[in-house]
């Protein structure tokens, strides 16, 4: 058992070598978190959707938004299109599964919003819908998949592929960059700059 233990913490820890030595995502996180400080500048919000842990991961990473991250400062608004069972419920019952999230972008997306899939396959369906009515709206696109991408790839405006197929391994990196994310766009909203902060965390 211990053996198996150890393998599945030392091939998370691998992935995110991976992540380390990959500078053009060193940018690509960069360029997206510049684009959602950018977004919260215009008075627009995110979206955040996903299937099964990756629906918590949207939870969570939403949560990071409205609530606080490292320091107290205002809300800033990010809707999990995840939470309400009676719209998921209604539009799952009438239309089907596979328009869960587009419909909603539908209903409640304007033109400048960012829109944030996470899937690892990189194919769920609802995630493809989601994709393809941002692109009518002119919603920003942002991709969490695994290495291939899948379909998503095509369809997102920048598109995170964390360099696994491992469903699990891929969900933990991209719980980190969402962090990472939300950490950013804090800091550039409402900081006194990085180093202020390393303090306050003793780091
Ligand atoms: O959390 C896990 C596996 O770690 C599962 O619940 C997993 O999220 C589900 O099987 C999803 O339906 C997978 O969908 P996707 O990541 O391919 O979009
Ligand atoms: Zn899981």
């Amino acid at each position: 058992m211990e053996v198996y233990i150890r393998a599945q913490i030392e091939r998370s820890i691998e992935v995110k070598q991976k992540l380390l030595a990959d500078e053009n995502l060193m940018e690509l996180i960069e360029t997206i978190a510049r684009k959602a400080v950018e977004v919260y500048q215009n008075g627009n919000k995110i979206l955040i959707s996903g299937n099964g842990g990756s629906a918590a991961d949207a939870q969570h990473i939403a949560g990071e938004f409205v609530n606080r991250f490292y320091f107290d400062r205002p809300g800033l608004p990010a809707i999990a299109l995840t939470t309400d069972t009676s719209v998921l419920t209604a539009v799952g019952n009438d239309y089907g599964y596979e328009h869960l999230f587009a419909r909603q972008i539908q209903a409640n997306g304007v033109a400048g919003d960012m829109f944030i899939g996470m899937s690892t396959s990189g194919n769920s369906s609802n995630i493809i819908r989601a994709l393809e009515e941002c692109r009518k709206k002119e919603i920003v696109t942002v991709g969490f998949t695994g290495e291939t991408g899948g379909k998503m790839a095509a369809l997102c405006d920048y598109c995170i592929k964390v360099p696994s197929v491992e469903t699990p391994r891929i969900q933990e990196s991209h719980i980190l960059i969402g962090h990472i994310i939300c950490a950013i766009v804090e800091e550039q909203l409402f900081g006194a700059g990085f180093q202020v902060q390393a303090i306050r965390d003793g780091v």
